[in-house]
């Protein structure tokens, strides 16, 4: 089957994935992720999380990431080094915030986060993204800045928007001369067809309209959304607007750091929005498998390379084996499967999604190199 594509994942979060799952966005911010993130100035440190980050994600079938790092621009870099070295296809952003009122070392100066945005490297599989980390946490001025650096050198862009009904709140005390919360990336220039913004979950149609029309996408995290209680994404009306979505683990927000895990939460997530309106048809299984696939690809815009396997695009793919000794699943009265899954299209497939752990995807391949297992080659 077609790798997978995971739209939004904090590498730098890593080491807490699973715990302190017990605060709402903007406190757990400040109680457990800053003072977290602000140790990546240490590169020994960055060293170890990000390789553990890399190969966990490789081994859950994670063919492309898009990264936040931190501030913190030679970790930064480093990410960027171990992603090429693994092989996995990857966006890598150094995170830009001149704005924290609670963990004061922990931001930089306007200057600093413009000079050390243009500090960045591009390998044939692992490209850099202009990162401002949400609207709270930048000055105008700085938005400004991202915005001008993204179009000049045509990059890419990544942020947060709408997780949570406080965050909202506070974005229009912050910018007061905004309409809406996306009006605020769109005055900076932040809003382009290379854009991808997490959550989304609080987005009015016209907001979502400015999307369609800007060209910029979201990720959806649902594993994230739920364990903060940040609020429930309506996919159904995501996808009725026309705007380009795929799927985000949002580790450390969220939990897992695998796609399968936020394909069955998208699902479910959904069902949950469907049983308080009827009128709501939930996320099939195959539209979940197509968010994790070709969906993040085209939000990420790199649905040239990835995604499925149309010709002429690279090789990103997964061996599964249903049947592996000592798996998670049981198949009784079925033959054997032995088939390419393009697209999810019967109930032996579902499993795929709903059984199915990372001792299943027995092979990993990158741009037609095998990254998974690991070998003596891999490196340390
Ligand atoms: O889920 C989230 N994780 C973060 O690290 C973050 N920063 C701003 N907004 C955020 N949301
Ligand atoms: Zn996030």
């Amino acid at each position: 089957m077609p790798g997978l594509v995971d739209t939004h994942i904090h590498a730098s979060q890593y080491s807490y994935a699973g715990t302190a799952l017990d605060l709402p966005l903007l406190q757990w911010l400040n109680t457990y992720t800053f003072p977290v993130e602000s140790q990546f100035k240490d590169l020994d440190f960055a060293r170890k999380v990000y390789k553990q980050v890399v190969k966990r994600t490789l081994r859950n079938g994670t063919t492309t990431a898009c990264y936040f790092a931190t501030i913190h621009t030679d970790a930064s870099l480093l990410l960027g080094e171990i992603a090429n070295a693994f092989g996995q296809r990857s966006l890598v952003g150094k995170v830009c915030m001149d704005r924290n009122n609670s963990v004061k070392q922990y931001k930089e100066t306007l200057q600093e986060s413009q000079e050390e945005t243009s500090r960045y490297v591009n390998y044939p599989l692992v490209k850099p993204v202009v990162t401002p980390r949400f609207a709270p946490s930048c000055t105008g001025a700085l938005l400004g800045q991202l915005g001008a650096i993204a179009k000049n050198n045509n990059l890419h862009i990544q942020s947060h928007i709408s997780e949570n009904p406080e965050e909202v709140m506070l974005v229009k005390e912050l910018f007061p001369e905004t309409e809406s919360y996306s009006d605020v990336y769109y005055k900076y220039n932040l809003l382009t067809d290379k854009t991808i913004m997490a959550h989304g979950c609080y987005l009015s149609d016209k907001e979502l309209t400015l999307f369609r029309e800007t060209g910029a996408s979201l990720s959806h995290c649902p594993n994230s959304n739920i364990s903060l209680c940040s609020g429930i994404l309506n996919v159904r009306n995501v996808l009725k607007h026309n705007v380009k979505l795929g799927l985000g683990t949002d580790v450390a927000g969220g939990y897992s750091a695998s796609l399968l895990d936020a394909m069955r939460r998208a699902q479910d997530s959904s069902k949950v929005l469907a049983m308080q309106d009827p009128d709501l048809e939930p996320l099939t299984f195959e539209e979940a498998f197509r968010l994790a696939t070709l969906g993040g690809s085209q939000a990420l815009s790199l649905d040239d390379q990835t995604g499925n396997f149309e010709v002429g695009k690279d090789f990103d793919a997964l061996r599964v084996n249903l049947l592996v000794p000592g798996g998670p699943i049981d198949l009784i009265q079925h033959e054997k499967p032995k088939v390419i899954v393009t697209e999810i299209k019967n109930n032996n497939n579902n499993k795929i999604i709903n059984c199915r752990d990372d001792r299943n995807i027995v092979e990993v391949f990158v741009a037609g190199r095998r990254v998974v297992p690991f070998t003596d080659s891999t490196p340390e």
